[in-house]
């Protein structure tokens, strides 16, 4: 079984769980209170190459990485450092995450918050809306054709604008044909956990130029920014060098400054 499998297999449990407990009805109720969704894709077509700065406490690959007792706190600090979107991992057996940190963190800051976690269904989609967020994950790896298919149609009827992973060629044909307007390389297998950093330079260019192409994982400082940017980012998905650097604010906006420069820019600016 794979990493992703086993991670699978948690969130099914958990999810079983809050199914018990919270009916689909109250989180419909929930998400109709819930403040209207901000445009995601707007918000990473912005200047330059923008950046989406992660809430990440731990992950299968390298364990506990930051405690973060106040996620709220460090989101505001990514916001002022000039962080486009915020991405908060919602999975808590192997990243330590919540929908309480979701909550936390759309209660603190204006721009758009992603919800990160591997959904499989669209009662997973509706407390993304009901906790606040504004863009969701949507593994291709997880799915099947199906139901990535009717999962980005649910979460577009929903208000949510889908972040659809991809790690490979053939990924990127799936995610472009169920519709994807946003597209991510994630530079780290999730069935290995192993990070290549040339992932991105070979599928990137597979994706056509309408759809917004993010380059995830493994982004250590600016020069890995500008890596991906020369290899047709639009935008970057940090999460571990800013939990574990001493100043995030100071680290987005060097991030967000390398990002910025005219160099870069790729016929959008
Ligand atoms: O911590 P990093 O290497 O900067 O990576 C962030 C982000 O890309 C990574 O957390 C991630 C990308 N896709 C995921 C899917 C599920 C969980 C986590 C992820």
């Amino acid at each position: 079984m794979s990493v992703l499998d086993e991670i699978i297999d948690g969130v099914r449990a958990d999810l079983a769980e809050r199914q018990a407990r919270v009916s689909l009805d109250e989180l419909k109720e929930r998400a109709a209170r819930a403040p209207q969704a901000k445009d995601g894709v707007a918000a990473l077509r912005g200047e330059g190459v923008t950046v989406i700065c992660e809430v990440k406490r731990s992950s299968p690959s390298k364990g506990a990485l930051a405690a973060i007792a106040d996620p709220a706190g460090l989101a505001a600090d990514y916001e002022a450092g000039g962080a486009s979107v915020i991405s908060v991992l919602t999975e808590e057996r192997r990243f330590g995450g919540s929908l309480a940190d979701l909550e936390a963190v759309r209660a603190k800051v204006d721009i758009p918050v992603l919800r990160k976690d591997f959904i499989v269904t669209s009662y997973q989609l509706w407390e993304a809306r009901a906790y606040g967020a504004d863009l969701a994950l949507l593994i291709v790896a997880a799915l099947d054709q199906e139901a990535l298919v009717s999962l980005i149609e649910r979460a577009e009827s929903i208000g949510l604008t889908p972040l659809v992973e991809v790690h490979d060629e053939d990924e990127v044909e799936r995610a472009v044909d169920a519709g994807a307007k946003i597209i991510g390389v994630n530079a780290r297998n999730l069935k290995d956990l192993k990070v290549d950093r040339s992932t991105f330079e070979r599928v990137g260019p597979e994706i056509p130029d309408h759809i917004v192409k993010v380059a995830e994982s493994g982004v250590r400082g600016p020069h890995d920014l500008i890596a991906y940017a020369n290899a047709g980012a639009d935008a970057v998905l940090v999460g571990e060098s800013l939990v574990t650097g001493r100043d995030p604010r100071a680290a987005v906006a060097d991030l967000v400054a390398a990002g910025a420069h005219p160099a870069l820019r790729h016929g959008r600016g």
